[in-house]
């Protein structure tokens, strides 16, 4: 059964996240109509290939024209000359809501632009993969996931609730967190696993004494699971380091503090150090099953939408 959320939804951006988010619009018709904008040609060109939207323009500022709801999908380093282009074009009582991986810098380069009247409300779905562009997305992405909202102190209730709906109509759960803190603990979950990943998969690329036949070879699992990482986008990446530069240094720090404590542990034979802490780590991962965030068992996500 379809619920009509919004009249007119304009997606800004068309790679993995917008379109799952399209996917996702078209087949729960969530909208009468649905109006994408990128910036390349042939990302556009591309997205009407597969059917994405209902109308598509390079004229972001077009695109927005009479919108109930826009949602900006492009990399956060971007999310300021986006906001300065639509700006003029936003209707009053329009939703105005992205999904960038930091908060506090897309806020900074966004709410000065953002007119009177219309109801900027920054988000960030916890979902995706390491694939980027418009063939990466599928429908259900959201399922089971979490959808963290910074709103700001003047942000109004109804319109909170309107995109509340919609992301739960994607099958997503809700949070709330002061952008802050949201990218501390992102800094943290997501920010320096794929930072660790980067520099593993760089560092193994680098050795003089294994050959990278040897490394792509011999990839032992643990390995292979940075890859996929270290696969990621790097145009997102590089944006999301220097938007997030003071929490992602923070967190590097203390990381390298635990780091040479256990350099220190097995240079030492310290063993029962070693011992100590993988037992603590190992409880982490017994959490995460045990809250339902194991996103690799069969059932993951299906929670929220099959009841
Ligand atoms: N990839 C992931 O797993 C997740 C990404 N995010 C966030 O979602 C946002 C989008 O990421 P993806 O969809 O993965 O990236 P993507 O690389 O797949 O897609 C980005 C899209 O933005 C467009 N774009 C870039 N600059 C633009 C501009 N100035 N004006 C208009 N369009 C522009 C590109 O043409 C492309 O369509 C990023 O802010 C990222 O931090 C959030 C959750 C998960
Ligand atoms: O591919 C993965 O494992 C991810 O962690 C995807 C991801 C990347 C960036 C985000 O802001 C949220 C989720």
């Amino acid at each position: 059964m379809s619920t009509i959320l919004f009249n007119r939804i304009t997606l800004i951006g068309i790679g993995l996240i917008g379109s799952s988010i399209a996917r996702d619009i078209k087949a729960l018709g969530l909208a009468h109509e649905v109006v994408i904008s990128t910036r390349s040609e042939a990302t556009l060109k591309r997205a009407e290939e597969l059917g994405l939207g209902d109308r598509y323009t390079v004229s972001a500022a077009e695109a927005v024209r009479d919108a109930d709801l826009i949602i900006v999908s492009v990399p956060v380093g971007s999310s300021g000359t986006v906001a300065e282009q639509i700006a003029p074009n936003l209707k009053p009582g329009a939703i105005l809501t992205d999904v960038g991986s930091t908060k506090a810098s897309v806020i900074a380069q966004m709410a000065p632009h953002v007119p009177e009247g219309v109801h900027f409300i920054p988000g960030h779905p916890l979902a995706g993969t390491e694939k980027s562009g418009p063939d990466a997305g599928f429908a259900g992405l959201f399922r089971g996931r979490w959808c963290i909202f910074t709103p700001l102190p003047e942000t109004d209730e109804t319109a909170l609730g309107k995109l509340r709906d919609f992301w739960i109509a994607l099958g997503s759960r809700i949070d709330e967190m002061d952008p802050q803190h949201h990218d501390k603990v992102l800094a943290i979950v997501s920010h320096l696993p794929h930072i660790i990943a980067y520099n593993i998969v760089g560092t193994a690329d680098d050795l003089e004494t294994v050959t990278e036949s040897e490394v792509i070879k011999y990839s032992a699992s643990g390995f292979r699971d940075f890859t996929r990482l270290a696969a990621s986008d790097p145009t997102m990446w590089r944006d999301v380091c220097l938007h997030n530069k003071d929490a992602i240094l923070e967190m590097l720090a203390r990381f390298s503090e635990d780091l040479a404590y256990l350099q220190r542990a097995i240079r030492w034979g310290e063993g029962d150090k070693l011992f100590e802490l993988f037992a603590r780590t190992r409880t982490i991962r017994r959490s995460i099953v045990q809250a339902g965030q194991d996103v690799d068992a069969p059932d993951f996500g299906r929670h929220a939408l099959d009841k």
